[in-house]
């Protein structure tokens, strides 16, 4: 499924991570392709910037992020991203149209992803050359009911909706079904009283999915402890007495998890269990869970 969204910075990596990690905790086999050339996020997000990418005979391996074992079966997330192919942090892509186009072609046929239940593939914001070329590609190689289609990610203001509104004519333009729209950065939990204040307004992306006639998979608060969680792997850290959506995360916090039966095998990346322990993470948990039975 690609994730996508006609505005940047409203959380398209963000929330890709953690379908990402909602998807493999329960069990299933994970790849995320990052194909925003200009600004890969994905090494960062998953903490894993200094991972090297190996060729091997017929393509690229992608990165292992981590293995977990459950009684729900063993879940597998790997990534691939032209972060790990750019020698520093801070390099830039400045390629025209063609090559970028060439690349994502590349990363799409070349990645050697092995055994995959699901490939998530953040895009880079509006309606570009990427696009359409991750667009014409993804439906001319895949076989028939492969792709599963596309996560619209809006915030609830009218601007945000706008410019999401011109990405779901992409998709109608396209052909690339919609899986539904995410309304991201929908009120503020207060980090005191975890109190969540609508200041960005409200409801833009239902509204938006209504008109559209597609799912409305949820609303994502803005949750201060998950910027933490994303940008620098820290462990989410509630008041006393934080109740979240009826889930007590002090508690939570004091048991090292938030109460679910799988368990992280030593080789995981410890962001799996740190993920665990934040707000939003039964929010991503729940949509993960109906973005699986609307694709199958
Ligand atoms: N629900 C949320 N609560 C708190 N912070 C959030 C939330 N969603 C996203 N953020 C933060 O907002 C910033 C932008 O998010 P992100 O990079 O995921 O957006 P993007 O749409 O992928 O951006 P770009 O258009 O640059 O690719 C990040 O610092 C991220 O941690
Ligand atoms: S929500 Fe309540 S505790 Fe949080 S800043 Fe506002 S008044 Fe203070």
């Amino acid at each position: 499924m690609n994730v996508l969204s006609g505005k940047g910075g409203v959380g398209k990596s963000s929330i890709t991570t953690q379908l990402a990690l909602s998807l493999s905790l329960s069990g299933h086999s994970v790849g995320v392709l990052d194909v925003d050339l200009t600004g890969p996020s994905m090494p960062r997000m998953f903490n894993i910037e200094d991972a090297k990418v190996t060729q091997a005979p017929g393509g690229w391996l992608p990165v292992p992020v981590h293995t977990t074992n459950s009684d729900k079966g063993v879940g597998q997330l790997r990534c691939m991203s032209l972060g790990f192919l750019l020698r520093g942090r801070g390099d830039a892509v400045v390629w025209r149209g063609p090559k970028k186009t060439a690349m994502i072609r590349q990363f799409l046929s070349d990645v050697l992803w092995g055994e995959m239940d699901y490939l998530l593939i953040d895009t880079p914001p509006g309606t570009s050359d990427e696009h359409i070329s991750l667009a014409e590609t993804l439906l001319k190689e895949a076989r028939p009911g492969q792709v599963a289609g596309a996560v619209v990610v809006t915030t609830p203001q009218a601007v945000a909706t706008a410019d999401v509104r011109k990405e779901l004519n992409f998709c109608v333009k396209t052909s690339i079904p919609v899986i539904g729209v995410i309304e991201n950065m929908a009120g503020f939990v207060c980090p005191n009283c975890a109190e969540c204040t609508d200041i960005f307004g409200k409801g833009g992306g239902q509204v938006m999915a209504n008109d559209f006639n597609v799912p409305f998979l949820g609303r994502i608060p803005i949750d201060p402890q998950f910027v933490m969680l994303i940008e620098t792997g820290q462990t989410p850290e509630y008041p006393q007495g934080t109740i979240i959506n009826g889930q007590d995360f002090s508690k939570a916090l004091q048991s090292g998890s938030s109460g679910s039966t799988s368990e992280v095998t030593k080789d995981a990346s410890l962001l799996a269990e740190k993920y665990r322990d934040c707000s939003l993470e039964p929010i991503f948990r729940k949509i993960a869970q109906d973005i699986v039975t609307s694709v199958g």
